[in-house]
């Protein structure tokens, strides 16, 4: 037998009303995988997101973490439990300092209780100094400390995508979903963020999924890749293998394509 998956996603169909947008789809995760989602338009790639994240409930099947159920519980419950994400359409807390951004989202990890908040015992003030140096650290690895003080709406499109990356990792997540990371980038940008996926994995020892529509990044940087096609996952394998399956090829032209040589 290998390893035990991380994340298993096990024949889940979300439904919203007549419409089927996730149909019986079975995916496992593990621990460091690093994997790419592609599909075309309302494929439903950000409702299967959705529904590893608690936004939904599945109508049907299973989403289990580290052999814990997740599929009935709360999205905040799921982000104690480990999975962090971030979103197409970026969602910082604007009117918020760089640093504050981070510390806000380390705080689903804290040990104090109200009590010692409210009273600001020996163990909140300990802690919230740990959290500072912590927040510290994690914005020095994405070169955004000396931009700490800023209001995170100051930052330029590129550093606040890094931003929401840093603040999702805050939570000490196993698994980090990013959804269209690429998105609004130029190709320098998109290099670069390439790397900082990478360096993610390897530095945390997390797995990522990505959402993504940008095929250099995905094929460069996805050691697995799952088509979804109206709801249903058409294909998964290796980037060579998913350039050259013929479903996949007619998913994305919407017609039948002549495959032969
Ligand atoms: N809350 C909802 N209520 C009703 N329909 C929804 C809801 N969320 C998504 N859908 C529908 O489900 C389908 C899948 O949408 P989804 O956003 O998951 O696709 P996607 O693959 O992420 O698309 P894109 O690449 O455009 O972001 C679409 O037809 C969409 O209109």
């Amino acid at each position: 037998m290998g390893a035990a998956a991380l994340l298993s996603i096990d024949k889940v169909t979300m439904r919203f009303g007549g419409l089927t947008a996730v149909k019986n789809v079975s995916i496992s995760i593990g621990k460091t995988d690093l994997v790419a989602v592609i599909g075309p338009n309302g494929a439903g790639k950000t409702t299967l997101f959705n529904t590893i994240t608690g936004i939904y409930s599945p109508t049907e099947g299973t989403v289990t973490l580290d052999g814990e159920k997740i599929s009935a519980r709360k999205a905040s419950d799921i982000t104690k439990l480990g999975i962090a994400r971030t979103f197409q359409n970026i969602r910082l807390f604007n009117n918020l300092s760089v640093i504050d951004n981070i510390k806000i989202a380390r705080h689903t990890r804290i040990k104090y209780s109200f009590f010692d908040g409210i009273f600001k015992t020996k163990k909140y003030r300990e802690e919230e100094k740990l959290i500072t140096e912590e927040s510290l650290k994690l914005l020095e690895l994405f070169n955004l400390a000396d931009k700490k003080d800023l209001l995170a709406k100051n930052l330029p499109y590129g550093a606040q995508r890094k931003l929401e990356m840093a603040r999702a990792l805050a939570t000490k997540p196993k698994l980090l979903l990013l959804d269209e990371p690429a998105a609004g980038m130029n190709p320098t940008e998109t290099k670069e963020l390439s790397e900082l996926i990478h360096f993610i994995r390897d530095q945390f020892q997390i797995a990522v999924i990505l959402i993504e529509h940008d095929m250099n990044l995905v094929m460069g940087i996805a050691e697995r890749i799952y088509v979804l096609d109206y709801g249903n996952l058409i294909a998964e394998g290796a980037s060579r293998d998913i350039q050259n399956n013929p479903k996949v090829i007619e998913a994305y032209l919407g017609a039948d394509i002549d495959t032969g040589h």
